[in-house]
């Protein structure tokens, strides 16, 4: 049977820094690229940049499998390679959030194709998050504008398969590639009314959206 697996979580909890050590070992993982219409943030940054334009054109063509916006810009993840890339064999990997990973379940092709998804949800506690966003360069407006985004994902987690907690990068990826090959694995355990508790405290408001 053909897999997607997905993978979301909080910015700056390591998402895209497991996906590039996961991929070292296993070729048989194709990573769909994202197109978006925000700037670079630096070199290592794995997406199709294009104008809003393009982006808008894009979706209106149905280009896109998902969408979302995330702060003041869009992501999507184009359909065509990812259905090639599933009917050549490939176990495909999407980085997208839960409100993308919601549309991927609905989807009619992937339905048809009776592609199985896998959803992962990669976590950290609140000042560890806040210090990797700080660590990367994130300049604070931005890091108060990601953590509350995280604070409402947070409430989400419940909707995936398995939730990892990202502290030591290459046990995590161990476990990621466990949870992949079907081995018996449990979830970690995360307790989300805590996370969003340490954003309110750490953002010093009353964590109004
Ligand atoms: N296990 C880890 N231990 C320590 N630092 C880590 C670990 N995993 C990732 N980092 C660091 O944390 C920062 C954020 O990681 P990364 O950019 O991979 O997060 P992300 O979840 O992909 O973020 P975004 O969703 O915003 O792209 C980076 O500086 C990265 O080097
Ligand atoms: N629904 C989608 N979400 C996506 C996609 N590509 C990335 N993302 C998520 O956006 C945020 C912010 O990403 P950043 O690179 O600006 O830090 C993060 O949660 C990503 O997982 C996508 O194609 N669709």
């Amino acid at each position: 049977m053909s897999r997607i697996i997905v993978v979301s979580g909080f910015s700056g909890s390591g998402k895209g820094s497991i996906i590039e050590k996961l991929l070292e070992n296993n070729v048989d993982i194709w990573l769909s690229v994202s197109d978006t219409d925000r700037e670079r943030r630096n070199a290592t940054d794995r997406y199709t940049f294009i104008t809003s334009d393009e982006f808008q054109s894009n979706l209106k063509k149905g280009s896109y499998i998902e969408y979302n916006r995330y702060g003041n810009h869009f992501y999507g993840s184009p359909r065509k390679p990812i259905l090639e890339k599933i009917k050549s064999g490939y176990t495909v990997l999407l980085e997208i959030d839960i409100w993308g990973k919601r549309q991927i379940e609905q989807d009619l092709d992937l339905k048809r194709l009776e592609v199985e998804i896998i959803s992962v949800f990669v976590a950290i506690d609140a000042n560890t998050l806040k210090s990797r966003l700080l660590g990367r360069g994130d300049c604070e407006n931005e890091i108060q504008k990601r953590m509350q985004i995280a604070r409402e994902e947070a409430r989400c987690i419940g909707e995936y398969d398995y939730v990892l907690i990202n502290y030591e990068l290459s046990d995590t990826v161990r476990r990621l590639e466990s949870m992949i090959c079907g081995k018996s694995i449990s979830s970690d355990d995360f307790d989300s009314d805590l996370f969003r508790e340490e954003i309110v405290a750490l953002l010093g408001n009353d964590g109004k959206e």
